[in-house]
């Protein structure tokens, strides 16, 4: 089996989080896509968003992390864009309903209001779960 690709990218705020989250996925076999910001120079959080949402829509990857500083910026942004379903997370049991009712494709986390040890739980929650379909495939469904 080919190896899982995964997207991630952050603005300024999110950059150093980035860093953590990506050795630990790279750590455990994933090939991860890095969109940037690639420092903490001043950027814009609905370019970064964009940047990934294209990604996902052209299938560089099925799945994404989005970081900002509080995860709700990059959220509203990613959100925007036909096809993502974005969750702003800070517990794994979000993380794992995010899967589990609202197939969510991106996770989002906030660098300057989440711990880095649960923002790393979080994640592997988010890529350990299936979605439930039944019901909620109907909801997701009406969303387009
Ligand atoms: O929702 C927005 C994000 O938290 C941004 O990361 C934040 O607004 C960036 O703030 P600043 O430009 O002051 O670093």
């Amino acid at each position: 089996m080919s190896q899982q690709k995964i997207v991630i990218a952050s603005d300024h705020a999110g950059f150093d989080f980035k860093a953590s989250l990506k050795e630990t996925l790279a750590g455990q076999g994933y090939e991860v896509i890095d969109l940037g910001a690639h420092n903490t120079d001043s950027v814009d959080y609905p370019d970064i968003a964009a940047a990934l949402a294209g990604a996902i829509k052209q299938g560089t990857a099925e799945r994404g992390v989005l970081i900002c500083g509080t995860g709700i910026g990059i959220s509203i942004a990613a959100n925007r864009h036909a096809g993502i379903r974005a969750a702003l997370c800070h517990d794994t049991t979000g993380a794992r309903l995010s899967r589990q009712h609202n197939d969510a494709n991106v996770i989002v986390l906030g660098a300057r209001v989440t711990g880095i040890e649960v923002a790393k739980d979080c994640l592997a929650t988010f890529l350990a779960t299936p979605f439930e379909g039944g019901r909620h495939g109907r909801r997701v469904d009406k969303m387009g």
